[in-house]
């Protein structure tokens, strides 16, 4: 570390953050540093100095003349290439070396940048200021014909997992293409980054990994969580999605694995929602796994042990969320995704009081269901609270979307919940839940315990209740059978069929099932897409019931309004925002849900209504109140298209 002192201060680096933008440059930028395995400087003040230097850089590069960082005074230093100048190579293998690396701010370096990196878009001005000359052909393309391009290579892989690769590898090399790419072709490519492909993605994370995304925290890590957060490079954070990876999707315990989610669930968060990229933190924690395939798995990338539980586990989660906070104070929205139920719901209410905390399965969930249900009335008629609600699966999806189903029968009748919640029933895996199981029922399902006499099966409970909507949120596949939908159609002239269930191997049924067995009646959507279908010379284009619709905007409306706290209400204005945007088109074919087109529109006005609402109940902290939330939420989202470089 001395030489890099002495170095530093004999080439008058202290100091130049502040003046470097205005300086003018005559040869290449260059900054040394001695880096940390992720990238930052290694050690001390002047670590710190020269991360300062390079912060700033990196977020005045686009903007700033040249991108001159300091004059090259380095030259006789670091100029050669060939000589062996930091005694790297003659040094002995149990002597200690410094990982040097030398930061240029254009150049070589500026094309390994995934931020700015444009590849063959760079300009002819833009190679010259920017040292690219002879890096790259002569051909200069626009971004769209570098979307074009990457369409036409992506289609010619008719492996999915391919694909996803193939996008995260672009995710690693250039960022602006990444989104602009996922956001001029969201329905396309939404089932190769998201679900179902991101199922498969983690269950073969280990074999399939390449470059890390996002931050892993493990046991290893207890009492230092605040150190990692550190070593993210990014500082200004506005989500993080979190998980523990024991229920991923509808595929159960994948461990560290599980990181795929969050990298998914934060890439629609800058394509459908707007938020910068770089304010996104994707997070796994890595308390074990209870999958004995992993375990034994040689690829696995997490740790090898049983689960934590108990207060080694709620330790570790209470060190990250403290750290959190401290690091990224209290506006940081905390983004809770597929822990387990038994964790899920002690977390999400711990935490509601103290953070901006968000879990997408039970609340976002909730919210897109309702939004889906309000629509579908303008098929089936009636208010929800003339509808009877029957659920296969009672864990986080189904009583979350029950309460926020009953909430919202509350708020348009003015009756007690716990009287709206009577007209909601749900099943799980030992049947219908009534009263007489009360003591041996999770607490989260208690609520749903309403008087019944026992019934062991979902056809039974059909047969029973009667209901007109029939939700699937148990992740167990293909259990809506042909005599269930069946029922269904015989009780109901047109049956609300939502099979929420992912990925599509675990859907309750498939769009061709529903659409078939009810007789072209079902008014139908999934959590994975589906193709349309053709029953009866007629054309059923099934739409998506995903908390992706939600989530995204959500988190864009307590981001703009600076909300400190999640509030149910804000749940049931995301539903209203989404249902509003489902045109009579859309129903007039059979759809409940609008296109995911649409989606950052959509995402738009979702994010004012929040908004609104976090105003409304005192929990926003941007003040004053922007006039026109939907502009000033259209204005803040991020834009993939290239910036130009001076
Ligand atoms: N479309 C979307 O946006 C979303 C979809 N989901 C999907 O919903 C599914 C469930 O998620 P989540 O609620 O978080 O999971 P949970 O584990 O919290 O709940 C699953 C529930 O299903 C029940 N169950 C499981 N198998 C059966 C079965 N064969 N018959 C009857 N009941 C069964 C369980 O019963 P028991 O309690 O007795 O064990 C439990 O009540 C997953 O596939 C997930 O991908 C989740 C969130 C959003
Ligand atoms: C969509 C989602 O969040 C899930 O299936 O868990
Ligand atoms: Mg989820």
């Amino acid at each position: 570390m001395r030489f890099l002192i002495d170095f530093l201060q004999n080439n008058s680096l202290y100091g130049v953050s502040k003046s470097w933008a205005q300086r003018k440059m005559s040869a290449p930028p260059v900054v040394l540093a001695a880096v940390s395995s992720n990238g930052r400087p290694a050690d001390g003040n002047v670590g710190v100095l020269v991360e300062n230097s390079l912060k700033e850089m990196s977020e005045n590069a686009v903007s700033s003349a040249s991108s001159a960082v300091v004059e090259n005074d380095l030259t006789s230093t670091v100029r050669g290439g060939v000589e062996d100048v930091y005694g790297e190579d003659t040094a002995t293998e149990d002597q200690y070396i410094t990982p040097w690396t030398v930061t240029v701010a254009s150049g070589y370096p500026l094309l390994r940048d995934p931020h700015y990196n444009k590849g063959l878009a760079f300009t002819e001005k833009e190679r010259d200021a920017h040292f690219l000359r002879g890096l790259l052909p002569p051909v200069v393309i626009s971004q769209d014909l570098q979307v074009k391009k990457m369409m036409a290579s992506m289609r010619q892989y008719q492996v999915p997992l391919q694909r996803y690769m193939a996008m995260m590898d672009l995710q690693e090399r250039n960022e602006r293409l990444f989104y602009k790419l996922l956001i001029d072709n969201v329905e396309e490519l939404l089932p190769v980054v998201y679900t179902p492909t991101v199922g498969e993605a983690c269950q073969k994370y280990g074999s399939i990994f390449r470059q890390p995304q996002g931050l892993f925290i493990s046991l290893k890590e207890k009492g230092r969580i605040l150190e990692v957060l550190k070593n993210w490079p990014e500082k200004k954070i506005q989500v993080i999605v979190v998980t523990d990876g024991e229920r991923i999707l509808g595929l159960g315990d994948l461990g560290c694995q599980g990181m795929g989610i969050p990298v998914g669930k934060l890439s629609l968060y800058s394509a459908l929602g707007g938020i910068r990229p770089s304010a996104c933190l994707p997070i796994t924690i890595d308390v074990g796994t209870n999958n004995e395939q992993l375990l034994n798995d040689e690829f696995y990338i997490g740790l090898r042990r049983t689960r934590a539980t108990g207060q080694e586990y709620a330790e570790l989660l209470h060190e990250f969320m403290s750290a959190v906070k401290q690091n990224y104070g209290e506006k940081v929205l905390i983004q809770f995704e597929d822990f387990a139920n038994h964790n899920a719901f002690d977390l999400l209410a711990k935490y509601g009081s103290t953070h901006l905390v968000f879990n997408d399965d039970i609340q976002g969930t909730a919210s897109v269901v309702v939004a889906g249900l309000m629509a579908s009335l303008n098929l089936v008629g009636g208010t929800l609270a003339d509808h009877t609600f029957l659920f296969l699966g009672a864990g986080e999806a189904g009583t979350g979307i029950a309460e926020l189903i009953a909430l919202e029968i509350s708020k348009q009748t003015g009756a007690p919940v716990e009287e709206t919640r009577k007209k909601i029933w749900l099943v799980d895996s030992r049947g219908l839940i009534v009263e007489s199981r009360m003591e041996s029922l999770q607490h989260f399902k208690r609520p749903w315990a309403h008087e019944h006499e026992p019934v062991n099966n979902l056809l039974d409970a059909v047969k029973a209740i009667k209901p007109t909507i029939l939700i699937g949120s148990s992740g167990a596949g293909r259990t809506f059978t042909k005599e269930v939908i069946e029922t269904m159609a015989s009780l109901n002239e047109k049956p609300v069929i939502l099979a929420l269930s992912n990925p599509t191997s675990q859907s309750e049924c498939t769009a061709e099932e529903a659409y078939t067995w009810s007789e072209g009646r079902a008014i139908f959507a999934s959590g994975s897409p589906f193709s349309p279908i053709e029953y009866n010379g007629k054309f059923y284009p099934s739409g998506q019931a995903n908390n992706a619709y939600i989530f995204p905007g959500f988190g864009l409306g307590l981001i703009i309004s600076g909300a400190i706290r999640v509030h149910d209400d804000m749940l049931l204005e995301a539903s209203e925002a989404l249902a509003a945007q489902v045109s009579q088109e859309n129903l007039d074919n059979g759809l409940i849900y609008p296109p995911f087109s649409n989606i950052r529109k959509i995402s738009a006005q979702i994010a004012a209504r929040v908004a609104a609402k976090a105003y409304e109940l005192g929990l926003a902290t941007r003040l004053p109140q922007p006039e026109n939330l939907v502009a000033y939420a259209e204005s803040c989202m991020y834009s993939p298209h290239y910036r130009s470089y001076r």
